[in-house]
């Protein structure tokens, strides 16, 4: 039934499944066969990205994911060609952080600066890790708030790029299953978890509210054990954090390798058959 065709059909008549199949985008996605391609996919895809937002105003606000992401984002960011590379417009900001000091060896932007050349230090946007949890997360949101400014949506915080990782379990940042995370700060950008089943128990995490709301979001995702996360986020399948945090605007990139890609449909199969779907492989 069309939602379109018929102005008498009451609200209860709509077959919501049948819409989302028919109005959903599916997300872009690249296969990559190893490190050095999925790189260079990257790069590819933050230099279109980077040429487009310096043409425009403002600063460049980009969400990044700590595990096994640092290595990967870094590599292709730094490949990207240096005109791109305005670092006084760029500003990089963790999605979650570990309650750990950055010197500490779980940090996540503790791994990112030791990849990063130290004179680029200022270009991370800094969680003030303090004593008091809750005071730490109010504090990144007063950064965020303060950075991000003239990128709000109302009270909504909008990244320009987003890239997230996801565990096995299907999180993402530091939204587990299971809803643990508790929001803290005034606007509700920034969560507490006090008890990650992933230690350290204890961190700091953007809240799906501030993850669905940026222009274009990534997930990088590699390796056969995060196959059904994939499945998951390809299929809109909102029981998992990480398939519930795409994109409002439905921009969404899937940069996977071979193995993670494995529970995809393929390219013939039945169960792609939506026309307005980019091709699942490139
Ligand atoms: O603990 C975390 O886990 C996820 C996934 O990490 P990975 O090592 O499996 O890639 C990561 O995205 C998140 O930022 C991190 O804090």
């Amino acid at each position: 039934m069309s939602m379109f065709q018929d102005d008498d059909i009451l609200i209860d008549d709509y077959d919501f499944d049948d819409y989302k199949i028919q109005y959903a985008m599916r997300p872009e996605i690249h296969v990559s066969g190893d490190d050095v391609e999925m790189v260079t996919q990257l790069k590819n895809y933050l230099t279109k990205r980077l040429k487009y937002l310096l043409d425009m105003p403002g600063t460049i606000g980009i969400g990044v994911s700590g595990g096994s992401m640092p290595p990967i984002f870094t590599k292709a960011l730094f490949a990207c060609d240096a005109d791109l590379l305005n670092w006084r417009r760029i500003r990089i900001f963790m999605v979650d952080e570990r309650y750990v000091d950055k010197d500490d060896e779980q940090s996540n932007l503790g791994t990112y600066l030791k990849l990063f050349p130290p004179e680029l230090a200022y270009v991370f946007v800094p969680i003030p890790i303090c004593n008091d949890l809750s005071l730490t997360a109010r504090l990144y949101e007063d950064n965020l708030r303060r950075i991000l400014l003239p990128e709000q949506s109302g009270t909504s915080p909008r990244f320009d790029l987003l890239f997230l990782g996801c565990g096995p379990d299907g999180h993402t940042a530091s939204l587990f299953p299971g809803d643990r995370a508790e929001h803290v700060t005034e606007y509700g950008w920034v969560g507490v978890v006090q008890d990650s089943p992933k230690p350290p128990k204890t961190r700091i995490t953007l809240s799906f509210a501030s993850l669905k709301f940026a222009k274009h979001s990534a997930f990088i995702i590699t390796g056969a054990p995060k196959a059904h996360v994939v499945r998951a986020i390809w299929d809109r399948d909102n029981t998992l954090p990480a398939s519930m945090a795409r994109p409002y605007n439905d921009r969404l990139t899937l940069f996977v390798d071979e193995a993670a890609a494995k529970s995809l449909p393929s390219r013939d199969s039945s169960e792609e058959s939506d026309s307005r779907s980019p091709q699942p492989f490139d």
